[in-house]
């Protein structure tokens, strides 16, 4: 259920009928951020987006779908913790807003008088420029974002706004299949794009930036969506002074935050509680990109909306789950990002490890964020302690290959000469609950191998009988099914079947049904960003990752992190563009498992 931390909290308790309900509470006054209006779902959802936009949209949410229905009898929830962050505030010199931007003591949300401000802080930053903004732009062109809506960057470097829109501007695309007015569109959005340039620690800074938001927002209940694009040692003090200085008044205020969440489990604790002391947890987005990636969000669409995979969907028939992830480039310009984190902790504690998840989980009572977070994290806390010998570790060096000479991993200059960061890894994963008992979960994950791809297999058992054995040119117990979600690039789910040869014979052979997104949807499939930033305006967090989540992943990778540097482990080096360790295909056979990706027949 979407909640609203408002300061106007008080008039609309004031509206609510009293209720018997044992989870609503009819006294007044339950002002403050501490204590929250339950709504049937954020009023903004159904007021601001625009139809085009949310006639495409999923209803996961029951209660939206209720409140459509006008069924809309709204609870009052208290949240047990108070927040430290309002007393904070409260003794902090008020910066009252200039006297036409005041904000109205009682809203009536149904008159579409809000506004979101969206702030990117690290606005000059690289995954600014490459990825949120853009994202942004694309959300606005496909009419999605709200009505009134404005974003602002916020970084130390100086800039004017005409600045900050003249580099925003060179990233910004169209659709390739939606180019209509893409200029004018483009024009109208940076015409809603700010800048303020103040530090990251500076409370004064962020009232700054508070007073400038409370000029756009023009006295309409105010909905603050902060994104922390920025490295994660400075995460904190932002975060503190967003809140102090910048939260809303009357509406939500949400922040993004950005992997990494910590390097392990005590600083991702420590991370969390941090971030608590300001925040409460619905009130925290963290961001991992491939939850919103299409083939990423399909997949519970695949599994349980079509009956046929279902049925198959555990040991029974599964043999192995691979998900795989390669980059056929290094890490020049992060290497000092990467050196301290490191593959492990890069792509398989989060995107790898989200996806097995989303993939392993037990049906969801509803596609309610809580329920289907409740099921992912159970997987997660099933998992068997990952061990040292089911994990092994590479780090590319360099090659020469027709004629041009691609750098080995440490001569990056923000890389120490000895470093022992692992750039690439495999392990092996289990669950250990009643559905997967005995079925390996592979991973694999490496930069500067010979392809970029991500994809999940799922390599299923053999026929038994072997009926047609003799007909095959291989032994048909090796020729099993094969169900390949490509995640990208060319989005494609395939599944591995035998098939006979047409003719008069009776050969067997191997086919894929294929279903590539390309020749099926004319439509170019969003980015991941676009999902994310666009459920983060709408308080949808199923996408989004709990702290128990992340709890449960970093218990799973720590001790074996721990163990990797401790002991120094040596990481095999494998040529800059090839496939990789030989010491991911002993893993693989230690669990009579072939990694799908080799081979000619993919
Ligand atoms: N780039 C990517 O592809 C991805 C990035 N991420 C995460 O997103 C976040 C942002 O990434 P990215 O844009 O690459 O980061 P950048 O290194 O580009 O930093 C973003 C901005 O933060 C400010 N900044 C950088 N270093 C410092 C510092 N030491 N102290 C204070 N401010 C600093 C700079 O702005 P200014 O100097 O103007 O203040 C910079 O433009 C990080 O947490 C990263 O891990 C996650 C996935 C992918
Ligand atoms: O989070 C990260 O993801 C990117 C890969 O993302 P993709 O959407 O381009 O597949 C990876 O390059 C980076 O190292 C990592 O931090």
């Amino acid at each position: 259920m979407a909640t609203l931390s408002s300061a106007s909290c008080f008039s609309y308790a004031t509206q609510l009928p009293s209720s018997s309900s044992p989870n609503s509470v009819s006294q007044a006054p339950i002002c403050g951020h501490n204590q929250r209006i339950a709504l049937p779902s954020d009023p903004q959802r159904f007021h601001s987006a625009k139809i085009s936009c949310q006639s495409n949209r999923r209803s996961s949410n029951r209660n939206a779908v209720r409140m459509q229905d006008g069924d809309a009898a709204p609870a009052i929830t208290p949240v047990e913790n108070e927040n430290p962050f309002k007393k904070l505030k409260d003794n902090l010199p008020p910066t009252s807003p200039p006297e036409e931007t005041k904000v109205p003591a009682q809203f009536d949300f149904n008159q579409n008088e809000s506004t979101v401000t969206i702030t990117v802080v690290g606005a000059s930053g690289d995954l600014a420029k490459k990825k949120i903004f853009p994202a942004l732009f694309a959300l606005y062109y496909e009419d999605c974002l709200p009505e009134h809506f404005t974003v602002f960057g916020y970084a130390r470097t100086k800039m004017a706004d005409a600045e900050l829109r003249t580099m925003i501007s060179k990233t910004l695309t169209c659709r390739i299949d939606k180019r209509e007015n893409c200029g004018e569109k483009m024009d109208q959005f940076l015409e809603r794009c700010f800048y303020h340039s103040g530090q990251y620690d500076s409370l004064e800074n962020f009232a700054e930036l508070d007073r400038k938001m409370k000029g756009h927002e023009g006295g309409r209940v105010s909905n603050r969506l902060f994104y922390l694009s920025i490295p994660p040692n400075i995460f904190m003090e932002a975060v503190k002074c967003a809140s102090l200085s910048a939260s809303s008044g009357n509406g939500w205020t949400r922040v993004i935050v950005e992997k990494p969440f910590g390097r392990d489990s005590e600083s991702s604790a420590a991370l969390t509680r941090a971030l608590k002391q300001y925040l409460q947890e619905d009130q925290i987005f963290r961001i991992d990109h491939y939850l919103g990636k299409e083939l990423v969000e399909n997949l519970s669409v695949l599994r349980f909306s079509n009956l046929i995979f279902e049925p198959l969907w555990s040991r029974q028939y599964i043999r192995n789950v691979q998900l795989i992830f390669s980059e056929d480039f290094g890490t020049e310009g992060r290497g000092g990002y990467f050196d301290n984190y490191g593959i492990i902790r890069d792509i398989m504690q989060n995107h790898l490890l989200q996806i097995l998840a989303l993939f392993a989980m037990e049906t969801p009572v509803s596609l309610d964020a809580e329920d289907i977070r409740n099921e992912k994290v159970k997987v997660l806390r099933s998992m068997r302690p990952l061990k040292l010998e089911d994990v092994i570790v590479g780090q590319y060096k360099s090659h020469n290959k027709g004629g041009a000479t691609y750098p080995g991993y440490t001569e990056d200059e923000t890389v120490p000469k000895d470093s022992l960061t692992p750039t690439f890894a495999a392990a092996a994963l289990f669950i250990d609950n009643a559905r997967w008992d005995g079925v390996p979960f592979l991973m694999k994950a490496g930069k500067a191998l010979h392809d970029k791809i991500a994809e999940i297999r799922v390599q299923f058992r053999h026929v038994p009988g072997n009926l047609y054995n003799r007909n095959f040119g291989t032994v048909l117990d090796k020729a099993t099914n094969e169900l390949v979600i490509r995640v990208q690039p060319d989005e494609a789910i395939y599944l591995k079947i035998n098939n006979k040869v047409p003719g008069l014979g009776m050969r067997l052979d191997r086919s894929n049904l294929n279903l590539l997104y390309a020749a099926r949807y004319k439509k170019e499939i969003p980015d991941a960003y676009e999902r994310l930033l666009l459920d983060s305006i709408e308080g949808e967090r199923r996408l989004f990752i709990r702290s128990d989540e992340l709890d449960a992943a970093w218990s799973l990778f720590t001790p074996v992190l721990k163990e990797l540097e401790v002991k120094k482990v040596i990481p095999e080096y494998y040529p800059y563009g090839s496939r990789g360790p030989v010491g991911a295909h002993y893993l693989a056979a230690k669990y009579n498992v072939r990694w799908g990706d080799l081979g000619s027949q993919q």
